[in-house]
């Protein structure tokens, strides 16, 4: 991924055409397939200045594949007139300077922090150990095995980086699955059983947080499946999966 940012001057009798001229050039550049998102920013100091910032998968993409491809021609002939009026247009590399600021509350902090986690868990293995489908599966399990799920899902959800720091990490964890032959029937017991906990230990129960927490799941379990299965795709290397609220943030009315 690259970040393109353009900078134009545009003075007070074109600002209405400008911005009028980028709203339909934005029809074919968000049809680009090169095209991950884009916004076109005014200054509230200096109206007389915009930035527009295109987030490209990779700055080949933007020159070979967009700049050559279908779209381009549509999109240019709308900002044509104002290529003049670029002060800057250049490639940016993000740094490892990023994240999410505190006006949304991470999923970690909504369900109730590592208590939350750690009651869900403890509560959720009693159960699976006297489940006739979920018993014979976690019959050797390790003791700290609840703990180690809690932080794993902790961390998932935006709390604190105890997995991949002190247990393994991403790698870790898929690695204990290989081999298990988990089967379609405990894939689907693990996830009711885990959302029937979520209810008795009284993690939250807005359609926000439990849609979220649903779709982990189900995504998760069926990553379980894939590396317990009999060919597994090569171990994670990769970072943990860090979740979000997604298209639904959480209500505060
Ligand atoms: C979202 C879904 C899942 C998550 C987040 C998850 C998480 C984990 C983690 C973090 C570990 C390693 C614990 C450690 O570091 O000691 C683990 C191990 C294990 N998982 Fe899963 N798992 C999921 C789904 C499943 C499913 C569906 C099954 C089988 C029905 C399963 C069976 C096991 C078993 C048997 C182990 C080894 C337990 C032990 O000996 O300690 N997992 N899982």
């Amino acid at each position: 991924m690259i970040v393109e940012y353009i900078r134009y001057r545009i003075a007070e009798p074109q600002r209405a055409a400008f911005e009028q001229a980028y709203l339909r050039a934005a029809g074919p550049l968000g049809a680009a397939e090169q095209c991950v998102d884009y916004e076109l920013a005014r200054c509230t100091e200096d109206p007389a200045a915009y930035v527009l910032r295109i987030r490209w998968t990779s700055a080949e993409d933007h020159l070979g594949g967009f700049r050559k491809g279908e779209h381009f021609a549509a999109f240019f002939a709308e900002i044509k007139p104002y290529v003049e009026a670029i002060e800057e247009m250049r490639h940016y590399e993000v740094t490892a300077v990023e994240g999410k600021g505190g006006s949304t509350p991470t999923l970690y902090e909504w369900a109730g922090g590592a208590a939350a986690f750690d009651r869900l868990f403890s509560r959720f293995y009693e159960r699976v150990a006297e489940d006739e489908i979920l018993a014979p599966v976690f019959a050797g399990m390790d003791p700290h095995h609840a703990e180690h799920v809690a932080a794993w899902l902790g961390e998932v959800f935006g709390g604190p980086a105890r997995y991949s720091t002190e247990l393994g990490g991403h790698r870790h964890m898929a690695s204990r699955h290989l081999g298990r032959g988990v089967t379609e029937q405990q894939r689907s017991r693990w996830v009711a059983l885990l959302l029937d906990t979520a209810d008795q230990v009284g993690l939250p129960a807005d359609p926000e947080f439990r849609g979220v927490l649903a779709y982990y799941l189900e995504w998760g379990t069926r990553m379980a499946l894939i590396y317990s299965g009999p060919n597994p795709p090569p171990l994670p290397e990769t970072p943990m999966p860090r979740w979000d609220w997604g298209i639904t943030p959480p209500y505060r009315g």
